[in-house]
């Protein structure tokens, strides 16, 4: 038997041409683009270039982004369902069984043709915002708000939350938001997804897997993790002892580390970026400030401590930016799903396409 790997640290599994990380330089790419060059484009443009393999001309995102508007509403009786959810702790549990629902009332959900496979990606990009918005609503008693066509997806979705129309700022926020959460190569969702795909389970089934392994704090569960942190430490002059006192229990400290990335996560950079322009505009840069200093104090600590620093990954400066826009701690993680839900699909898709069954082996000991 080979040597066993521990978190299968390091382990290739599988080919892709979906992203590429490399993380000793801090670099990201999905299907080669540069990850700061995408994050100007819009949701609809990255996650047809995800899903499709090709960055999509005018007419292609313009019929694309027709399709996915046309696409955003749900069925009366998931809203139905929704209305029966005790919520209020972390909105995935309630998305995870939408998603359920939503295979249900989908004729083509046990179909395997590339043009059921076509449609059903097209729906579940389109619904997930719905889905999120319509369930926050739903906890409080209060009915969905429709769709408005003439937003972008991520304008749509604060909007379809709140009743507001966001501002520029606030829907390029969650526009950035979306495509920064959209793919990283064979994270741990995304590796649940590929196993299930690989048993040629439907794109719903996996899409849940990857929602199943999303949901916990040591992957994007950390984004609320993060959000509760920042309410916890209250202000600027608690940072430090909170981060010393975690560091003496030898406990975690959301937002920071990465299994692949020993530099800035380049994700990071750009959110930060975000965050402080949100917080300006906000005229309340207590947040910003806060995380700003958190970041500083980890890293000189660890350096001290263990010789080398720790950086923020992509939960860290997410969950500023969700601060400032308002959203509620226990949406995060389902928001963060409504970005990489393109990412997963690419990735459904692309086990599909050239499958093996993928099946380790375990050291029996
Ligand atoms: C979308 C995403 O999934 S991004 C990651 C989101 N998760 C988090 O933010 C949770 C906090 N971070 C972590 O738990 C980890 O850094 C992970 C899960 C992201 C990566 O885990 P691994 O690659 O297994 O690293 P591991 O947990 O072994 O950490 C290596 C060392 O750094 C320390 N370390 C890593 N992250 C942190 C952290 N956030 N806080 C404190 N110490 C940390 C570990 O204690 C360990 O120290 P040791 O060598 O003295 O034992
Ligand atoms: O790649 C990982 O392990 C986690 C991560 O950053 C992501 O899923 O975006």
């Amino acid at each position: 038997m080979k040597e066993m790997k521990k978190g299968l640290e390091g382990v290739v599994a599988l080919d892709t041409k979906i992203s590429y990380i490399d993380g000793i330089q801090g670099i990201l790419k999905y299907r080669g683009i540069n990850i700061e060059d995408l994050a100007d484009l819009s949701y609809d443009a990255v996650s047809y270039l995800l899903i499709t393999g090709k960055m999509p001309d005018e007419a292609e995102l313009s019929e694309y982004s027709r399709m996915l508007v046309a696409n955003r509403g749900i069925n009366g009786k998931l809203i139905e369902v929704l209305k029966h959810f005790e919520f209020g702790v972390e909105a995935l549990d309630g998305l995870r069984t939408a998603i359920s629902c939503t295979a249900h009332f989908d004729e083509e959900n046990n179909q395997h043709t590339p043009e059921a496979n076509k449609n059903k990606a097209i729906k579940l990009v389109a619904e997930f915002p719905t889905i999120v918005a319509a369930l926050h609503r739903a906890s409080y008693g209060d009915e969905p708000i429709k769709p408005m066509d003439n937003l972008s997806h991520g304008a749509n979705f604060l909007y379809m939350l709140s009743g507001k129309i966001p501002t520029d700022l606030e829907a390029e926020a969650m526009e950035k938001d979306l495509i920064l959460s959209a793919e990283h190569e064979l994270n741990p969702s995304t590796f649940s997804l590929r196993i299930a795909s690989s048993t040629l389970s439907d794109m719903y089934s996996a899409v849940i897997c990857g929602l199943c392994t999303l949901k916990g704090p040591l992957h994007g569960g950390a984004r609320k993790g993060v959000m509760d942190m920042l309410d916890e430490i209250g202000s600027i002059e608690n940072a430090r002892d909170y981060a010393l006192g975690k560091l003496e229990r030898k406990e975690k400290i959301m937002g920071f580390g990465h299994r692949v990335y020993k530099t800035l996560d380049p994700r990071a950079r750009i959110y930060k970026d975000v965050a402080r322009r949100l917080a300006e505009e906000n005229g309340d840069t207590s947040w910003f400030d806060m995380a700003e200093e958190l970041e500083h104090i980890l890293y000189h600590e660890f350096v001290e401590i263990k010789g080398k620093p720790i950086y923020p990954n992509v939960d860290f400066y997410s969950a500023v930016v969700y601060k400032y826009l308002d959203i509620p701690a226990e949406l995060a993680t389902s928001i963060f799903a409504m970005g990489r839900v393109s990412g997963w699909i690419a990735h459904c898709m692309e086990q599909y396409s050239d499958n093996r069954v993928i099946r380790p082996r375990a050291h029996t000991v």
